[in-house]
């Protein structure tokens, strides 16, 4: 099998959450830290798109940064085609940056409100010396063009256009480096419903056209059933459930992933009436003993509160439940 273009391996990243220095000293507070990303391990195939869900706090921002290298990882490995990606610097993480771009939910923010479009898409073509003088100009027109805005609107500035606009801005500049992988991060999550279905249909399209391979991050399970080929299920900084798109939508296996799929009018399981997620996620710089979701597992037994359960291979693909365990006795 061909080597996967992204592999994820034992994942962490913890974040120093302690009160300043001298606030601890007053009153005798131990360092604290918050564990975001605990030990996830995935891998992404050239051409396919790789989904990560959960609810917020779940830990799926955290991981997209680390992929791109916006932020180092405490801890574990990130591969590029077999290629060490964590501590890398200076070429290599400049081979990076450009092969690998993301896509933020909010495009207003993260677009210069002072410069010109053509400009902000002109950067990354002139960083990485991509092409020079007219021929930057003639890119600009021809990727405005490619996401569905015209070569004209390179002299206006983002606060000219919508939000479904500004996105396809945003993708513009995130293609202007002939990127491979692109990692969106709740990319139509600030949209009107009607605009998100044209903002994620261009992104199936450009994804065809240019043999994109894309990490998809999202809350929203119906934005992902149509998007994702695989989806890894997140809670609490770990990956509870790694399966087949579609087949996760027919059989979930994670009671968490139950969970998630029952609480989406349209997706909940046939037969079955939405039922709304319940409790919420707990603290991540005191998660509960044992399986962190027991204390909202509908099926959690004592082991649960205990132990931390191995990750086993499910007919869909691989989860971490000891009530699974049992009925599929193979570890993962
Ligand atoms: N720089 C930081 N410093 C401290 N804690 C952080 C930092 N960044 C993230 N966290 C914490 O890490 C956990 C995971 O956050 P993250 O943003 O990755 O989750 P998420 O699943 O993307 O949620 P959301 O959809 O709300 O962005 C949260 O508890 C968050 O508060």
């Amino acid at each position: 099998m061909a080597e996967p273009l992204v592999r994820v391996e034992n994942l962490w990243r913890r974040f120093d959450v302690s009160k300043p220095w001298l606030n601890r000293v007053i009153e005798g507070e131990p360092r604290q830290h918050l564990t975001a990303v605990a030990g996830v391990t995935f891998e992404i195939n050239r051409g396919e798109t790789f989904a990560l869900v959960g609810e917020s706090g779940s830990g799926k921002s955290t991981i997209a940064k680390m992929v791109v290298g916006l932020i180092p990882a405490s801890e574990g490995h990130i591969y590029c085609e077999g290629h060490e990606m964590v501590g890398t610097s200076g070429a290599a993480m400049r081979a990076l940056r450009r092969r690998f771009q993301m896509i933020f939910q909010d495009p207003f923010a993260s677009l210069n409100p002072r410069w010109r479009v053509g400009d902000i898409i002109a950067e990354p073509i002139r960083t990485f010396g991509l092409a020079s003088g007219a021929e930057v100009t003639k890119r600009v027109g021809d990727l405005l063009d490619t996401v569905g805005l015209s070569a004209r609107d390179a002299e206006k500035f983002p606060h000219e256009f919508s939000g479904g606009q500004r996105q396809r801005i945003a993708i513009a500049r995130a293609l202007s480096s002939r990127p491979e992988f692109i990692v969106c991060d709740e990319p139509t999550s600030a949209l009107d419903v009607s605009v998100q279905a044209q903002i994620l249909n261009l992104m199936r399209d450009l994804q065809d056209e240019l043999g994109l391979t894309y990490l998809f991050i999202s809350h929203d399970l119906s934005v992902v059933r149509h998007m994702a080929n695989r989806i890894g299920v997140l809670y609490l900084g770990r990956l509870v459930e790694v399966s087949e798109g579609k087949a996760l939508f027919r059989t979930p296996q994670h009671p968490y992933t139950r969970m998630l799929l029952e609480a989406v009018p349209d997706l909940a399981m046939s037969g079955r009436r939405r039922k709304p997620v319940e409790g919420e996620i707990p603290n991540p710089i005191n998660p509960p003993p044992g399986c962190a979701f027991h204390p909202r597992c509908p099926i959690a037994v004592e082991r649960c509160r205990l132990e931390m359960p191995p990750e086993i291979r499910t007919p869909i693909g691989r989860a971490a439940c000891f009530q699974l365990e049992d009925l599929h006795a193979e570890p993962a």
